[in-house]
């Protein structure tokens, strides 16, 4: 509050410090306020442009501002006032779910040209989307968890075309989000699908009409006033049904966008159409060396995704369009894992088939052998887990539990999504396994319900009860294990929960896969002694994206790094250039799996951050670990006194922002799995001239601010010099090798969930 104060003093006296003439202010300001709306008034008590708390004394210096801007022309500010009212009363919506409903409020931020107000200034659009961040994350983390609300926030970005694009504002409000919200909370959605699945997920009592739900949406500025007495009144209502319990259940919300249908939908057709062409050319026995060789690969190929069992050299018509996900749920004993499962299969025996379990627990009364467990002893369980016969187990409450091979091929043959109800160390087991899964956790709303849920199911003796609310604790805690869960569902209302459980079951059906998979084991490939030549051996295996990898120094490094045995992405504009380049590494005897040619340009935002989601789908559970910027604009027409601006720009865009495009995106994506990495940036200050030199200059001076965002991160700065030159191919490009090269690298210091190394 007193900074808020000091805040407004000194932005107020700034203003007046600014004002030309002196005038009668407060007569102004009284004329001002008789001129304006009583609505428009009202909502200027909690603009997102006055700091918390202003007050009436913050009203009146944001009136000021108007009759500044407006040179103290009472009229003009009157006028101007309404305008920016109506404007931020188009902006968006809120629609908040009636009480009791388990729905999270959705604010809609419907994004169109006119997104800064008519000769507004673009600081105020920042304000205005951090403010809808704001609210929506003040509510994702809530402060005792006793309500457990979460805002959603979407941006409809359908009103946006080519022809009325507000490049920067649309810049600005992708930045906010991106800085205030995991990617992993980010949704686009798109299309009629889209539609559904949003009005699924979030419920139709939040979705507005015109979305095709039902809600009734009020304009945000009044939804903001109406916020503490709604969410006052939800929390009563949590306190009364019980609360939950566990501070630790806490998690964020979702940020769900639609795109530019049109655009995405193009960008994704090329992407994919290249990517089938690239999956179907690969030869089938080098293909078999690049997968995983553990029994479990081969034996739950079905869930293999589809790319990789062509690449075992099947044939591609034989597996479905899309294999669904396998949906493993975890929750301690007596939350509803049982109940919740047993709607889904009555409802959709058709879609979904139960894993069935081995245990060596008694059968309880009413369970049959071969449905809802496969009851066996100790040691024929231990046999069968030396042979090898079990996807995962663990021993849970004194007992062994285990998913076989064999369940889970068995619902996989029948072309259904298999549900697995599992354990916490289960769940990290299959998290390793190249299972395609969605997992999610089922939560209780607190742990007083879990224990009377318990003794009123009447199956397990007092002994049985202790320890298994012992172990939930324990198993409670996991939920802030990162990358296990990709979603948590507090059983709290049977229905709700279980509407939710269906919505995630949906993307199984799609063959969606979420959160972080470390990569699989892999099979070593390529030539040992190219990489020990290069000093490559620790980064076998590793995912390399290399830029400009249709010609020169960069067709030279993706060539050289496949053939040490690195997963090389090929990223160039040229197609014919790539697949010549893949010829040329086939022939070095690398695996066509382990070579990704991408047809990209890399000044293209959209194509540029598709790049991670195509690693991952070509090698799932792996990213992109190194990135090397080779791509340049060719050298020509560049001279600053008679050179072209066609060829300065492509010069700037694909030397300067392309390769920062390329390094935010391919950071990011280390980031996301908290792994560490290397950006190479191929620029020699001295290299060429005109604006190609400038551009180079500029990349090199990209290092030292990459330095500085990761110092402000918290990644501290260490220099190193590289241990090795460039590769010698490299070096058969016209420029000196040791000159490409300047390596710094960024080490965290502690708990390291990120270490990145850049070298320029
Ligand atoms: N790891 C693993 N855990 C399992 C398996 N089957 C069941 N479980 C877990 O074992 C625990 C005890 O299951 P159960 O004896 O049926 O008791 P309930 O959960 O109280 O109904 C639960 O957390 C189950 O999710 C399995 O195949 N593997
Ligand atoms: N949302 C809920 N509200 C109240 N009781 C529930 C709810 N969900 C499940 N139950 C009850 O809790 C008990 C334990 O459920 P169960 O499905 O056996 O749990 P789990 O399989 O996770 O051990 C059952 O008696 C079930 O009917």
């Amino acid at each position: 509050m007193e900074r808020a104060g000091k805040a407004l003093h000194s932005w107020s006296s700034r203003f007046s410090r600014r004002t030309a003439a002196p005038c009668d202010e407060e007569a102004e300001l009284r004329q001002l306020e008789a001129q304006a709306s009583p609505a428009t008034l009202e909502a200027l008590n909690s603009t997102s442009e006055l700091p918390a708390d202003a007050g009436q004394a913050g009203v009146h210096a944001l009136l000021q501002r108007y009759l500044a801007a407006e040179k103290h022309d009472v009229h003009s500010a009157a006028q101007r006032l309404e305008q920016q009212a109506a404007w931020r009363r188009s902006f968006g919506t809120v629609s908040l779910p009636p009480a009791g409903s388990a729905h999270r409020p959705l604010i809609v931020v419907a994004v169109r040209k006119h997104l800064p107000p008519p000769g507004g200034d673009l600081s105020e659009l920042e304000r205005f989307v951090v403010m809808v961040l704001d609210t929506a994350a003040s509510y994702c983390w809530d402060a005792d968890g006793a309500s457990g609300h979460q805002f959603a926030a979407l941006f409809d970005l359908r009103g946006i075309c080519r022809k009325n694009l507000h490049l920067k504002a649309v810049a600005i409000i992708f930045g906010l989000i991106e800085r205030r919200t995991s990617r992993q909370k980010l949704k686009f959605i798109s299309g009629e699908a889209g539609r559904a699945t949003l009005v699924q997920e979030m419920g139709a009592d939040v979705v507005p009409k015109e979305l095709g739900g039902a809600a009734a949406a009020t304009p945000i500025e009044e939804a903001v006033r109406r916020l503490p007495a709604w969410q006052e009144q939800q929390r009563q209502l949590a306190q009364r049904q019980g609360g939950l319990g566990s501070a630790s259940l806490q998690f964020n919300g979702e940020i769900v966008m639609p795109v530019a249908e049109q655009q995405q939908q193009q960008e994704q057709q090329r992407q994919e159409q290249w990517q089938e062409q690239q999956q179907a050319a690969v030869p089938a026995a080098g293909a078999a060396a690049g997968l995983a060789a553990k029994a479990a690969v081969q034996t739950v190929a079905a869930y293999v995704p589809a790319e990789a069992r062509r690449s075992e050299g099947r044939a591609a018509s034989a597996a479905p369009a899309a294999q669904p996900s396998a949906l493993v749920i975890v929750g301690p004993s007596g939350v509803g894992k049982g109940t919740l499962i047993n709607r889904l299969m009555e409802e959709q025996r058709d879609r979904f088939g139960f894993s069935c379990s081995h245990t060596t627990r008694p059968p309880r009364e009413g369970e049959v052998d071969g449905v809802h467990y496969h009851f066996t002893t100790h040691e024929k369980m231990e046999a069968d887990i030396a042979a090898d016969k079990f996807l995962e187990y663990a021993h849970v409450h004194k007992n062994i539990y285990g998913t076989s091979i064999q369940a889970v091929q068995d619902v996989a043959d029948s072309g259904r999504c298999c549900v697995l109800d599992i354990d916490v160390q289960g769940a990290r087991q299959v998290r390793k396994a190249p299972l395609k899964a969605i997992f999610v956790f089922i939560a209780p709303p607190s742990l007083e319900e879990l224990e009377h849920r318990l003794r009123g199911r009447a199956t397990d003796s007092e002994e049985q009860i202790t320890t298994r609310l012992r172990n939930a604790q324990e198993e409670l805690r996991s939920v802030e294990e990162a990358g296990l869960y990709d979603y948590v569902i507090v059983n709290n209302d049977l229905d709700a929960a279980y509407q939710h459980l269906t919505a995630v079951a949906q993307r199984c059906l799609a063959g969606e896969q979420q959160g972080a998979a470390p990569p699989p084991e892999q099979q070593q490939v390529g030539q040992p002694a190219v990489a020990a030549a290069y000093g490559l051996e620790r980064h076998r295996g590793r995912v390399a994206l290399v830029t400009g990898a249709g010609s020169g120094v960069g067709w030279e490094l993706a060539n050289t790094l496949a053939a040490a045995g690195l997963r090389v992405v090929a990223v160039s504009r040229s197609k014919p250039q790539l697949e010549k380049l893949q010829a040329a590494v086939l022939e070095l005897g690398v695996p066509a799996t382990e070579f990704l040619p991408v047809v990209c340009d890399i000044s293209k935002a959209a194509e540029v951050q598709a790049l991670p989601r195509i690693v991952a789908k070509r090698w799932p559970g792996a990213h992109i670990n190194i990135v090397v910027n080779a791509a340049a604009a060719p050298p020509v027409d560049t001279s600053l006194l008679s050179g072209s601006f066609e060829a300065w720009a492509e010069s700037v865009s694909t030397n300067i922002l392309g390769t920062a495009l390329v390094t935010r995106e391919a950071v990011a994506d280390m980031e996301r799995h908290g792994s560490w990495g290397q950006v190479v940036n191929v620029a020699c200050a001295e290299e060429g001239s005109g604006m190609h030199a400038v551009s180079k200059q500029a990349a090199c001076a990209m290092a030292q601010e990459l330095r500085l965002e990761a110092a402000v991160r918290g990644v501290p700065l260490r220099r190193r010099q590289p241990r090795a030159p460039l590769p010698q191919a490299a070096a058969s490009s016209s420029r000196q090798p040791r000159r490409y090269m300047r390596k710094t690298s960024l080490r965290q210091s502690s708990s390291a969930s990120l270490r990145l190394t850049v070298w320029m």
